[in-house]
């Protein structure tokens, strides 16, 4: 093999983790040092990325071999922001946000992803350890981006979030949190509190024998173009409205 190569590989072996999940693996590449700008401020995150793959081996040569033939673009993969010691202090901060490509990306005010996503790395911050897992597989609740613009279109004609992915065929809420928890016990395994309003995500860190410390809420940017979207979370989907009523009451 080219030296080169060598160097590559010996570079990238010390930054990769396996972690086993029954007959397959998922391989968890970092810490690599993320500044990320929150409101003028700079606050350096430890960020991971993690891939899914059918075979497992502590030999990571043959993983990196494999990734220029495998066209991972066509497929996102999810990560982590990790911020402070998120290993060893007693009491950290975590977030589960399922992605949002409107929300998180153009800013859409039709739902509060993008709100959530900058407002939940302010509050890990301002906590002093915690973790972002940004889950590339959970568009639209789980029925990917093309899905999600067709529930569009048909909550444009009346029908509300859950009504529109029952009426494409889909469930309301087909969201898996497995790998995002075995790679959130690969990086701690204390106590950690949720920053959500959705009593599924605490239900899936508990039964997958997590331990689940507390939940902090995380509502606001209400607005004329999403109060029928947050109602509908709160009245059909099980979230918990916030202190005091409904976040638009
Ligand atoms: N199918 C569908 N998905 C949507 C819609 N608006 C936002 N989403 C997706 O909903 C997901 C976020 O789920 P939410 O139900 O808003 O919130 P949650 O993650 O369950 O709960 P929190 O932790 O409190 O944010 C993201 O993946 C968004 O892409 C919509 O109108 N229809």
């Amino acid at each position: 093999m080219p030296a080169l190569q060598e160097k590559v590989i010996s570079i990238l072996e010390k930054k990769i983790k396996l972690i086993k999940t029954g007959e397959e693996a998922l391989y968890l590449v970092g810490p690599v040092q993320l500044p990320i700008d929150l409101d003028g401020e700079t606050a350096t995150f430890q960020w991971y990325c993690w891939l899914r793959c059918k075979e497992v081996t502590e030999n990571f040569e043959r993983i990196i071999e494999k990734l220029s033939s495998i066209n991972l673009a066509e497929m996102q993969q999810s990560s982590v922001l990790a911020y402070g010691d998120f290993h060893n202090h007693e009491d950290a901060l975590i977030r589960m946000h399922s992605i949002c490509h409107t929300g998180d990306l153009f800013g859409s005010k039709r739902c509060d992803c993008g709100f959530q996503l900058e407002q939940s790395l302010k509050m890990i911050v301002e906590h002093g350890t915690g973790a972002l897992f940004y889950l590339a597989n959970h568009e639209g609740r789980g029925i990917g981006l093309f899905s999600k613009a067709m529930a569009y279109v048909l909550q444009e004609n009346g029908f509300d979030t859950v009504e529109a992915n029952l009426n494409l065929g889909f469930a309301d809420d087909a969201r898996s949190y497995s790998d995002a928890i075995q790679v959130l016990k690969a990086l701690r395994t204390k106590p950690v509190k949720l920053i959500t309003n959705n009593p599924k995500k605490l239900e899936a860190l508990k039964n997958a024998g997590m331990h689940v410390s507390g939940r902090t809420p995380l509502w606001g940017d209400v607005s004329e173009y999403n109060e029928k979207y947050l109602q509908t979370k709160i009245n059909r989907s099980g979230h918990l409205a916030a202190v005091g009523g409904c976040p638009n009451d």
